[in-house]
């Protein structure tokens, strides 16, 4: 095996993983059978993609990496049946990986998998939406993880090549994104379509907003903040959990953004945490303390993270 801080290897073997589970996912909405299942709660759903894509992550991450600590959304088990076949992707491996990772072992890497993330929109078509997000903490801090989109240019014609991987290490960067620098003076906040409840609204509106944005996905919603599409990703709820935010964060902080709950706090990634993130969430490229700032007190006392 590539000699190295194993942390490396594993980001490149989940890049690879991840484009495996993209094809996967692609297969299951092409065969038109998503075997929906509703989990209970507010759009809560699960389908055939997110429990086959959580195998199929996990049994080919311990194939390679036995000690990894992976929490993932769908709890699936091992699978021995499940494609473990796994490359590390080569446009990672040719990077320089900082000195600072030597000393992380495999068993100091806690894997947070979020094997579909925005299944709601899923099951209802809108393909941009949809994410699979392998994210790497060490230490309780979100250092790395891949966002990858199965659908990305799906409207564009058969001449543009179907979805793609953004992956990032902190301290290293992050690739695979092309940012348009957006207008000054601008405030176009991107929210919730299928979570959304009074104190999620009443955040946004005392944000005075440009424009508001509805989609699905966490990994969705901070691309369109890290591509410039959108300014702030502000969710006022405890309805996302440590797998939709650790790779999205890992990415957005490793090219200098921010993500916090709304207090300004970090999220905490350790193992033994609890899975909610109870102080919702907030994304920026720039400015997080404009945003931070322009919170409400009744919001601030409703999520105490
Ligand atoms: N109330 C909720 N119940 C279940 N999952 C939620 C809830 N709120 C947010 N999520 C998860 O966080 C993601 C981001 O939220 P939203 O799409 O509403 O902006 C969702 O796609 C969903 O992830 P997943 O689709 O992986 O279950
Ligand atoms: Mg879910
Ligand atoms: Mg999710
Ligand atoms: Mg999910």
């Amino acid at each position: 095996m590539a000699s190295g801080p194993v942390i490396h290897r594993v980001l490149a073997a989940s890049v690879r993983i991840a484009d495996k589970a993209a094809e996967l996912v692609r297969q299951i909405m092409t065969s038109g059978d998503l075997g929906i299942v509703d989990k209970g709660g507010q759009k809560n759903l699960q389908t055939k993609a997110d429990r086959s894509v959580e195998k199929l992550i996990r049994a080919s991450l311990i194939s390679k990496f036995p000690k990894l600590v992976i929490i993932g959304e769908e709890d699936e088990g091992l699978d021995p049946s499940a494609d473990a076949k796994v490359d590390l992707d080569p446009e990672v491996m040719k990077m320089e990986c900082p000195a600072n990772y030597s000393t992380v072992n495999e068993e100091n890497i806690v894997v947070w998998v979020d094997p579909l993330d925005g299944t709601a929109e899923f099951t209802e078509g809108l393909l941009d939406h949809v994410t699979i997000l392998i994210g790497l903490a060490v230490n309780g801090k979100a250092v790395g993880g891949v966002v990858n989109q199965p659908f990305y240019n799906y409207q564009s014609g058969s001449q543009s090549q179907l979805g793609r991987s953004i992956w990032g290490l902190m301290g290293l960067g992050a690739f695979g994104w092309n940012r348009a620098e957006p207008p000054t003076g601008r405030r176009i906040l991107i929210t919730t379509r299928s979570h959304s409840n009074k104190l999620v609204n009443l955040c946004l509106e005392s944000m005075s907003p440009t424009a508001v944005e509805r989609q699905g996905g966490a990994g969705n919603k901070v691309i369109r903040v890290i591509e410039g599409e959108a300014d702030a990703y502000v969710f006022a709820s405890p309805g996302c959990k440590k797998w939709d935010t650790c790779a999205p964060e890992a990415i957005l902080c490793a090219i200098g953004g921010q993500l916090t709950d709304v207090h300004g706090k970090k999220i905490q990634y350790d193992a033994d945490v609890k899975w909610p993130n109870l102080g919702g969430v907030i994304a920026t490229y720039r400015e997080h303390n404009t945003i931070i700032n322009l919170v409400p007190q009744e919001v601030k006392d409703a999520l105490q993270g």
